[in-house]
């Protein structure tokens, strides 16, 4: 059981957060057919091309500020009752320009849910603003150029998602050199559909602190020790690997072996409800189905809040709460063997 365990994450794409129920009250709410893409309550897709189509369909649902604050603040009040306490936040200005509301109001409605979910349940979380691969270089550098002139003290990173087979990360490296300068923090997604070689490009030519998924990597020895040397944290969604079928079944999912070679892992949600899962359940996964301790996934956690791009006294603060909580436990265990 995990539910006792403080939990963290910092991969998880707003749009992809949203619950199928919320997703049905939407398109009634704007006469939107969304039988295509849901159906009996499950979004409806069969490999990854398929799941980006589905994840824009319902990213079109969110018209207005208001619907993305309620879309935000379900997903952390969902995260904060299962004992979560940070969380960052995967969002793309561009679904805001194409559904017509523009970046701006896109962003504010998103950090509208954040303050409620925090002064509701002390939830403290960030925003990294994320260039869609598969809508081209010029996209995710003028998402880079978003981020960086946004100013927005929630926003604290820039990322690449989408569809990975798309060009070479040469190709985008100049929207990281962007938000670099402009003091975000770098994270990127590879060796998530791509193999290892994605996760050197990034590596080589983003130098990002964080790669989303790289579990790939694994299929490379010397880049897991590359990995491990430099400390790259990777953002680990073991319930989307294996709904998208990066590998067949979670005793053959590489989270384990990655972090037993040194590599600074972390678990993450993704996109949960679109990959049947929640936060709560990837714990549960790692605990119950990948047989990994509540110590192991306790370091996994103080390794997500030691990665998260947040400034240095919220690091410490959030340090501090893990501690005094994971501490007391250990405390409590010492307490019932003695
Ligand atoms: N798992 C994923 N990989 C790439 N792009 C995404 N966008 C949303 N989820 C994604
Ligand atoms: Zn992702």
């Amino acid at each position: 059981m995990t539910r006792h365990l403080l939990k963290a994450e910092i991969h998880c794409h707003i749009e992809g957060a949203t619950p199928p129920a919320l997703a049905a009250t939407q398109a009634r709410k704007y006469g939107v057919d969304a039988s295509k893409v849901l159906r009996d309550g499950a979004y409806v897709w069969s490999d990854f091309s398929e799941f980006l189509v589905c994840y824009d369909a319902v990213a079109a649902l969110f018209k207005t500020a208001d619907d993305y604050a309620l879309l935000t603040e379900t997903y952390l009040l969902e995260l904060a009752a299962a004992n979560t306490i940070y969380s960052e936040i995967i969002v793309s200005p561009d679904h805001g320009d194409r559904i017509g509301l523009g970046a701006d109001a896109y962003l504010a409605g998103i950090c509208d849910g954040i303050h409620a979910a925090r002064e509701k349940t002390g939830i403290e979380a960030r925003i990294i603003v994320t260039g869609e691969r598969h809508f081209g270089p010029d996209r995710v550098i003028s998402a880079a150029e978003y981020a960086a002139r946004a100013k927005n003290p929630l926003v604290t990173g820039f990322n690449m998602a989408g569809e990975e087979r798309m060009g070479r990360v040469a190709d985008y490296a100049r929207a990281f050199d962007i938000a670099r300068d402009a003091g975000l923090g770098l994270t990127i997604h590879a060796g998530e559909v791509c193999g290892a070689f994605s996760v050197a490009d990034a590596l080589d030519l983003v130098k990002p602190s964080r790669i989303g998924h790289g579990v790939r990597a694994i299929e490379d020895p010397a880049l897991v020790e590359r990995l491990a040397e430099l400390g790259t944290v990777l953002e680990v969604c073991p319930g989307s690997n294996i709904a998208l079928k990066v590998f067949p079944d979670f005793d053959s999912h590489p989270l384990k072996r990655l972090k037993a070679a040194g590599v600074r892992v972390c678990i993450n949600s993704d996109d949960p409800p679109f990959f049947h899962t929640s936060l709560a359940r990837e714990y549960e996964i790692a605990s119950g189905v990948m047989g990994i301790s509540d110590g192991e996934i306790d370091e996994m956690t103080r390794t997500a809040i030691e990665a998260a791009f947040v400034d240095e006294a919220t690091r410490a603060k959030l340090i501090a709460r893990f501690d005094a909580q994971s501490g007391s436990e250990a405390g409590d265990e010492a307490a019932i063997r003695a």
